[in-house]
């Protein structure tokens, strides 16, 4: 038996990511992996269904399978959220950055399937952030980091693996989805 795939979404920040795990959960019935962030809530967001929000104390006494910090605060996930996620589902999508792509890929090889999702007009992603709702100092802080320009582009560690995602029209992006889906094995809704 193929073990259930685990779907990796990552790119830099406004390329879609958590847009596309929404379609990916509701069209083929993934799990998504729930992981921990140090980050506040955004507006909206709902503990314990978008990430357990931690402070640095607790993350501090998690047992995590890997973590990374991201514009100043710290994210990181289970190998148990992961396990706990694929227990009921046909398969399980997360959203990390790319470190943590590479960390999963490493230690679960083809299982993994790494999407790089990326927009041709980069201009694009701060009107999208903005039209997200975050404030013009989160989204300053976010597109000043170390860890988003890193982010645009997929790491040599990848390039062999990872499939890439250009998600500038949304019609065209489920056409790829669906495609990509069916290649996993999954069956939609
Ligand atoms: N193809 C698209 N065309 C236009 N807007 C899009 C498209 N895909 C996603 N968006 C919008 O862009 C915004 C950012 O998307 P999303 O939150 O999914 O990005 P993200 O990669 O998860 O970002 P972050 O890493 O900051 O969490 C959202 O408002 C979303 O609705
Ligand atoms: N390596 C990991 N990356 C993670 C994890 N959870 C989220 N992320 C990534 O962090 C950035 C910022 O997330 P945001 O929700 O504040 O926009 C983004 O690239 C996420 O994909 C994790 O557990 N490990």
């Amino acid at each position: 038996m193929p073990k259930p795939p685990v779907i990796v979404l990552c790119g830099a920040a406004g390329t879609g990511k958590t847009t596309v795990q929404q379609y990916l959960r509701q069209h083929f019935n993934l799990a998504r992996v729930i992981t921990h962030t140090t980050r506040p809530p955004r507006p909206g967001e709902v503990a314990g269904q978008d990430y357990y929000f931690e402070t640095p104390a607790s993350m501090a006494k998690l047992h995590l399978f890997e973590q990374v910090e991201y514009d100043h605060y710290r994210y990181g996930s289970s190998q148990e959220g992961l396990q706990r996620a694929l227990a009921d589902h046909p398969g399980a999508v997360m959203v990390l950055d790319t470190k943590g792509a590479v960390t999963y890929r490493k230690a679960l090889g083809d299982q993994v399937k790494v999407l790089f999702l990326t927009v041709t007009d980069r201009q694009q992603l701060r009107q999208r952030l903005t039209h997200r709702g975050d404030t013009p100092a989160v989204i300053a802080s976010r597109l000043a980091s170390e860890e988003f320009q890193r982010d645009l582009t997929l790491p040599p560690a990848l390039q062999a693996q990872a499939l890439i995602l250009r998600n500038d029209d949304w019609a065209a992006t489920v056409a790829q989805l669906e495609l990509y889906a069916t290649q996993w094995g999954l069956k939609g809704k």
